[in-house]
């Protein structure tokens, strides 16, 4: 039976998710319904990609029987809200990154969700790339031996867009493209928790970051540098350096299909759209609607390629770069 899928928000990454979900089999996902703040665009959104019902709220989404899974496609700012009626609700979600403004919020959704016995990801879909396979397959049998040194880099303009640079919208660049860099390194290192955190920034006027370095040293001597900015173009990919050799995925690495093991390339390439996309390499969305269909005939409640906890120490990770750079949301005060 094919998981049923219902859309909170028909905006862009919305867009490029229903395109990506249909180089997909029909027998394995359907997108059953969408909800949009407003009834109008619902229907403009479920007449372009097919969809069979729109909802003007997200509350009326929520009660629809027929859906077994959530995709929380709304701003930053609002995964918390609209998350927590998600999960209350009783249905399972996979929500858009960042999860969601802080770790207050994430505990809350992830405290939601084991209420509900629910299933519950963060949507860090660089991580169910099948070129990501392969690197923690490297990784696993030491085929660069000892890692000393993860870097990552982000860089992409949009200070042009609203939803990037307004403090409201939560702005900045940290949460919205630097959280690739961090999970990469956390990914690398299992998740393991960082022994220090030094983060430096730059801010808009409107308070939130422009830019930021962030380095961290993890256990056994081993370090990170993550580097990302909405203010200008940087390299966008990744290295990992071991004592016998290097892995480098190349950007765009949140999305990624070019690997190099010690010099020698291999192309993991993607499906083409049926319509233009918003986002580079949105077809890619496909592998973690897989995930999370795979995820639940297992029965499983979180993804073992984005686990909770991990959802809750990248966040965490990302309060300290805050704090040390000053960048502090309304939600922080709540
Ligand atoms: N995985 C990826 O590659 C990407 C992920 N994202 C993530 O997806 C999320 C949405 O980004 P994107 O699609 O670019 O954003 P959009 O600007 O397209 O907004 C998405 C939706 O958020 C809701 N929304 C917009 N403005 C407001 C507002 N002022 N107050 C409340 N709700 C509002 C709207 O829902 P409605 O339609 O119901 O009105 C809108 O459709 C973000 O969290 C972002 O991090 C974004 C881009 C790429
Ligand atoms: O997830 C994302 O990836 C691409 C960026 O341009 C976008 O702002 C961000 O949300």
């Amino acid at each position: 039976m094919a998981t049923r899928w219902g859309l909170c928000g028909a905006g862009k990454i919305s867009h490029d998710f229903s395109v990506a979900m249909k180089t997909l089999p029909p027998g394995d996902h359907q997108i059953v319904a969408v909800a949009a703040r407003s009834l109008e665009r619902a229907q403009e959104f479920a007449k372009k990609h097919s969809i069979p019902k729109a909802y003007g709220s997200y509350e009326e989404l929520t009660s629809d029987p027929e859906i077994d899974m959530v995709y929380l496609g709304v701003l930053h700012t609002e995964h918390w809200r609209v998350g927590l009626l998600v999960l209350q609700a009783g249905k399972n979600m996979l929500c858009e990154k960042p999860f969601a403004m802080n770790s207050r919020e994430v505990g809350d959704l992830i405290a939601a969700s084991k209420k509900s016995n629910v299933f519950l990801m963060e949507a860090i879909w660089s991580r169910c790339f099948p070129l990501h396979r392969e690197v923690r397959r490297l990784l696993a049998e030491d085929a660069i031996g000892d890692v000393k040194l993860v870097k990552a880099s982000f860089g992409s303009p949009q200070l042009h867009i609203l939803r990037s640079v307004e403090k409201e919208l939560g702005g900045g660049a940290l949460l919205d493209i630097g959280v690739y860099t961090l999970q990469f390194v956390l990914m690398v290192f299992n998740g393991e928790r960082p022994e220090s955190i030094h983060a430096t920034g730059v801010l808009l006027n409107s308070g939130v970051d422009e830019s930021m370095v962030v380095v961290m040293k993890f256990p056994r001597n081993r370090l990170a540098i993550c580097f990302f900015s909405i203010a200008v173009s940087l390299p966008n990919d990744a290295t990992i350096s071991g004592t016998k050799g290097t892995i480098r995925v190349l950007g765009p690495m949140h999305c990624p299909t070019t690997l190099e093991v010690n010099g020698k390339m291999t192309q993991y390439p993607l499906p083409e759209p049926s319509l233009p996309l918003n986002f580079t390499n949105s077809t890619g969305l496909r592998y973690e609607a897989e995930e999370v269909r795979q995820c639940l005939l297992k029965g499983l409640k979180e993804s073992p390629k984005m686990p909770l906890s991990e959802s809750a120490l990248l966040t965490e990770v990302m309060d300290e770069c805050r704090k040390q750079v000053g960048v502090v949301f309304n939600q922080d005060s709540q």
